[in-house]
């Protein structure tokens, strides 16, 4: 029985549906033991030969069952309710704090496991709240009400079924702490496991083209061994507990009987007999629960890390007017990563005039893509300063800052959705004709019209039905869509026609422009180039 204070924490917030499974829950206990207090006194007055009484006693216990079998749908409806709204809750809380934790935090993590804590841990903790939380309750509270209430009929057999509901109670409490770490170590493997095979779906081009789908194929076997023995583990002591529980449940009955059967009555029995059955069927049902919700217990840890973890920059701005076509200057900018004690970029500073194209040039590793980070707030300098229009950028909220700046990364993620889906996620209130003015400029609306269903063709994940150069206009056009003063263009040429180099310059027209490049054309463009090299500015030519 884990009952995780982190578990009871995030409990609070579905606190009404919980409680209404609980209450459900003791309403059907209560009638399993009203049914089994009738069927005691049916058959005690059977052993009288007092057969009206005893038909009239079974009637009302036929219209228990009945009210039983109303209340079991109930909860089960309850539960199925509790659990959704558990997992709909959760799962929002965590996508709107993974959103603040920004690129920065998934840098450092592996998606597989964040895939698996947030889809298959999230769906771990339904049953633990909705079954398992709820049946701890009843099973605490029944069998000591019917122990107290059995101390009325015959105290020698609630005195020896106490000891046993002690013993099925208290007992494999020994074991939770081993539980719990076992657990965890199952789940670690089991989240290792998620990791590699998404990994492996995803690079399954590359594995290919190098031969090493063998390689991956025997890593693959021995995280799916450990999770084998991982969970043989955890199942031996699940098992031992199990086997503890029953052996003192069948002889905490047996003994509790033979008490009531040496000085009491044939009601007292009965009642015995029947109401040890009903001390110990919360127990089963806690077991049952167990089984369920165990996976949302060891998967706590990876969702309380990550609800833990701080975004990179705090959104304490509080301006929300980002200025029109403005300029954007860095004023002596130095970074280093987290953990890295080599800055990325070194007392950088120069200015983007209003309405002009800056191309930031220089070899792999000199700054570029640090300083369109930075610009977008992915992290803040640790010296120095980014205005927009002469403000400080930590000081525009993150919502206008980010609707400020249009974004055409290196590699541009388009959704599994329709092309009109993925363009509209820049602005989803966008009427058709804007969608369509984007995708001219971008020279993208000749291939989507081409396309068997145009704007309304399913695209694969990540795009994966368009070319490079396809993919990549239709991220220019999202970005063009979006509309905003600022667009910062990372290595965005790389994939595009002459034609297309003509049409982004149409779009940088108006508006100030961070442009990362390498190849002459497209550094020509631009009104200035701004060279790096190691983190440092090289020069700075008009
Ligand atoms: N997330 C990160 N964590 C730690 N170091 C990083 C991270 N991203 C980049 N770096 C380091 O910062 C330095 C600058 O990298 P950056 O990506 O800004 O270079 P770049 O000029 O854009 O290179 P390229 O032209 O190859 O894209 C490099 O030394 C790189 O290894």
């Amino acid at each position: 029985m884990i009952v995780h204070r982190r578990l009871l924490q995030l409990a609070g917030s579905v606190s009404g549906p919980i409680v209404a499974c609980v209450g459900l829950g003791l309403a059907v206990s209560a009638a399993y033991v009203a049914q089994a207090v009738l069927l005691a006194a049916a058959l005690a007055a059977l052993v009288r030969e007092d057969a009206m009484t005893a038909v009239r006693l079974l009637a009302w216990a036929l219209a228990v069952i009945a009210l039983r079998a109303v209340l079991l749908w109930a909860r089960q409806a309850v539960t199925v309710w509790a659990g959704g709204l558990v997992k709909a809750r959760l799962r929002d809380r965590l996508i709107v704090h993974l959103s603040r934790l920004g690129p920065a935090h998934l840098t450092g993590t592996r998606t597989g496991n964040l895939q698996t804590t947030v889809v298959e841990g999230v769906e771990g903790l339904d049953p633990y709240f909705s079954r398992y939380l709820p049946q701890v309750v009843v099973t605490f509270w029944v069998p000591v009400a019917l122990v107290g209430w059995l101390f009325t009929v015959n105290a020698p057999a609630a005195a020896v079924l106490a000891a046993a509901v002690a013993g099925v109670l208290i007992i494999p409490r020994f074991w939770d702490a081993t539980l719990l770490r076992r657990g965890r170590g199952r789940w670690a493997a089991f989240a290792a496991l998620a990791s590699d095979y998404l990994e492996a779906t995803q690079g399954m081009a590359t594995l290919r083209a190098f031969g090493a789908a063998g390689t991956l194929g025997s890593r693959l076997a021995g995280r799916a061994h450990d999770l084998y023995l991982t969970t043989m583990r955890q199942l031996r002591i699940s098992l031992v507990e199990t086997g503890i529980s029953t052996f003192f449940v069948q002889a905490g009955s047996a003994a509790a009987v033979l008490a009531a059967t040496t000085a009491g009555s044939a009601w007292e029995v009965f009642a015995v007999l029947l109401i040890a059955v009903e001390c110990f069927r919360p127990v089963k049902g806690l077991s049952d629960a167990w089984h369920a919700g165990y996976l949302g217990i060891t998967a706590v840890d990876g969702i309380e890390a990550l609800l833990a973890a701080s975004p990179a920059v705090e959104d304490r701005g509080t301006r929300s007017d980002f200025p029109d076509a403005p300029a954007i200057t860095f004023e002596h900018v130095t970074f280093a990563y987290p953990g890295s004690r080599r800055p990325a970029v070194r007392d950088v500073s120069f200015t983007v005039e209003p309405g002009r194209t800056v191309a930031l040039t220089g070899p792999s590793g000199a700054g570029k893509s640090t300083l369109a980070a930075l610009l977008q707030r992915h992290h803040d300098p640790g010296q120095g300063r980014i205005t927009i229009g002469g403000i400080d950028v930590r000081d525009l909220t993150l919502d206008a800052l980010r609707g400020g700046v249009a974004v055409v990364a290196q590699d541009t993620y388009l959704f599994h959705g329709t092309v009109a889906e993925n363009l509209r996620l820049a602005r989803p209130d966008a009427p058709d004709e804007d969608l369509v003015a984007a995708a001219r400029l971008a020279a993208a609306h000749d291939f989507i019209t081409a396309l068997p269903g145009g704007y309304d063709t399913p695209l694969g994940e990540r795009g994966a039905t368009l070319s490079g150069g396809q993919r990549q206009r239709l991220a220019i056009a999202r970005a063009l869509l979006a509309d905003a003063p600022v667009l910062v263009l990372d290595e965005a040429t790389s994939h595009v026609d002459a034609r297309t180099e003509q049409a982004l310059s149409e779009a940088r027209r108006g508006r100030t422009c961070l442009m990362i490049a390498h190849r002459p054309g497209t550094i020509s463009q631009a009104d200035h180039v701004v060279t790096l090299e190691n983190g440092t500015l090289l020069e700075t030519v008009a």
